[in-house]
């Protein structure tokens, strides 16, 4: 079974997946007079029908046992989905390309800063939430509207994956 590198979180390195919700490193401008800084669209909400509506929520993830046999993804084919954690600790993101499936070699895993958000793209491929604490809480941005909008995809047992963080 291939064990994850779990990877530090970048906007580069996690640009085929979608973005990386920060202020570290990202552009902004005044407003409010100059009191505020505005990091102006970070991400951008993708949905699918003139019905859908982009809805904001707080996921309160439990800790799964580490370290963690991977058997599953899933993908959202409707919409985006964000996750920024909103108590500033570090979390695990983990994904593969989008595709008909998602191919066991071509999975990554990250590990957010806790000042990192991330923002999986329409059809991106990954883990439901990993919070390394035993409870966190996330505020979720992503698409509600007609129709089935969460594919999810089992391995072969050949095709399992390790994630094993340091403790
Ligand atoms: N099912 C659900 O709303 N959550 C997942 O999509 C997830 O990525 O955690
Ligand atoms: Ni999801």
């Amino acid at each position: 079974m291939r064990t994850l590198i779990i990877e530090p979180l970048s906007k580069a390195a996690f640009a085929p997946f979608g973005e990386v919700i920060e202020t570290d490193d990202s552009a902004f401008f005044m407003i409010n007079n100059g009191s505020t800084q505005r990091y102006h669209q970070l991400a951008t909400v993708q949905t699918n029908t003139p019905d859908d509506q982009a809805i904001i929520s707080i996921f309160r993830a439990e800790a799964l046992p580490m370290p963690l046999t991977i058997r599953m993804l899933e993908r959202h084919p409707q919409g985006s989905q964000a996750f920024v954690p909103l108590l500033g600790n570090p979390f695990l993101i983990v994904v593969a390309p989008p595709g008909d499936v998602p191919v066991s070699g071509s999975v990554r895993a990250f590990r957010s800063n806790g000042r990192q958000g991330i923002n999986y793209h329409r059809g991106v491929w990954h883990h439901p939430v990993l919070t390394i604490e035993k409870r966190d809480d996330f505020l979720v941005v992503d698409r509600s509207g007609p129709g089935p909008n969460c594919d999810e995809h089992f391995f072969e047992a050949h095709e399992y994956l390790l994630l094993a963080p340091h403790p």
